[in-house]
């Protein structure tokens, strides 16, 4: 029996709801769960130096197949010695398929039993690509987590359409597992899908249960289905995942979305929110989003949010930041991101000090108070 490269620890279960304490551990090191996972697409937290990011806490980062593979190509990052060595990162990186990237950003083809054909998003080359061929670019990546080649079906497509996608996402998966070639150092997790259909879900969740995946995700959600909607498949698809295994939500991470996830049973989450919205200068506050650049801000010198201990908070007024966004100083999308990135990690560590006092609904009730 291989020792598998991911382990979870679960710690501790919240006494009122499905939230759980737990910690990852990867050959990169252990993480405290609940977690939020930060966006690195190309190999690089937009305006993050790894350094910042390991002093605001963040443990493990998202790295993109599709886009890694395209620029600069999975072989030079092989031969720099994978994705830790070549962009300084030593704790987790988590990559995914490829499999959102082809459905959402380029030019669909057609999918066929083997894989996808499409069209390179940025010059048009025709590219394929497989089950085999994904996990052939995570295995040379190197991340410590990798995700399944799936089909991310649109969430109101119709029940024959779904279960025909989902029954061909688990043969994909089982695919993806025999093609993978470091199990020991690398973890490969299953992708349910399911769209909205709770029958689908729950066969997607069978069929990649019985497959014994180190871990699970649940995918083809955050994709234009309400809120409700969203907490509506996670309360019937989360506990039909193994409760020793790490549960991770793909592309979630609005404050409001990330503590219902966890209040579901989610263990981890990412999200290109927090670092895509500071790009435009909308900050997360604990009183709800402040679009820093308004004409309003011009002679506010308090810190974007009063009750944040972040380097940005600590250091810089709102009127500061905004005149930087204003006149397209690059330190103000570092210090926008910063903050927003810092928010979300200084509520999961929130979250994970309520689930151990047993007092994460109430923790949700103050939250949404101040955050509307
Ligand atoms: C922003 N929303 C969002 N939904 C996602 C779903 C997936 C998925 O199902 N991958 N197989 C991945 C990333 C996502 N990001």
């Amino acid at each position: 029996m291989t020792t598998p490269a991911v382990t979870y620890n679960l710690i501790k279960k919240d006494k009122h709801t499905g939230a759980r304490l737990g910690q990852i551990t990867t050959p990169h090191g252990t993480f405290d769960t609940p977690m939020f996972m930060p966006v690195g697409t190309q190999a690089s937290v937009k305006a993050m130096a790894p350094e910042e990011l390991k002093e605001m806490g963040a443990g493990v980062i998202l790295a993109n197949t599709y886009h890694l593979w395209l620029r600069p190509g999975e072989d030079l990052v092989e031969e720099a010695g994978g994705l830790h060595q070549f962009m300084n990162w030593d704790q987790g990186i988590l990559t995914d398929s490829g499999g959102f990237q082809v459905f959402s950003l380029a030019e669909l083809r057609n999918i066929t039993e083997e894989g996808v054909h499409f069209k390179n998003h940025l010059n048009g080359q025709k590219l394929f690509l497989s089950p085999e061929k994904a996990i052939a670019i995570e295995n040379a990546l190197g991340a410590d987590i990798m995700m399944s080649f799936d089909e991310c079906p649109p969430f109101f497509e119709s029940y024959d359409y779904i279960k025909k996608s989902i029954e061909r996402t688990s043969r994909w998966a089982e695919r993806g597992l025999r093609a993978h070639k470091n199990p020991q150092t690398q973890a490969l997790f299953g992708i349910v899908q399911g769209g909205g259909h709770k029958a689908l879900r729950e066969q997607s969740a069978r069929d990649l249960v019985s497959l014994d995946f180190p871990g699970y995700s649940i995918g083809g959600l955050s994709v234009g289905e309400s809120k409700a909607e969203m907490n509506h498949v996670l309360d019937f698809t989360t506990p039909l995942l193994p409760e020793n295994k790490p549960r991770y939500l793909m592309g979630v991470g609005s404050p409001d979305a990330l503590i219902d996830g966890v209040i579901r049973g989610v263990d981890m989450f990412d999200c290109v929110l927090p670092t895509r919205i500071a790009r435009n200068g909308t900050c997360m506050t604990s009183k709800g989003r402040l679009v820093v650049k308004n004409a309003k801000y011009a002679r506010d010198f308090r810190p974007l949010d009063e009750k944040c201990n972040c380097y940005a908070c600590r250091n810089y007024t709102r009127a500061y930041i905004r005149h930087l966004l204003k006149t397209d100083e690059i330190f103000g999308l570092r210090l926008t991101s910063y903050h927003n990135l810092y928010f979300l990690l200084d509520l999961m560590r929130k979250i994970r000090a309520a689930i151990k006092e047993d007092r994460l609904l109430d923790f949700r009730a103050e939250f949404f108070e101040e955050y509307g």
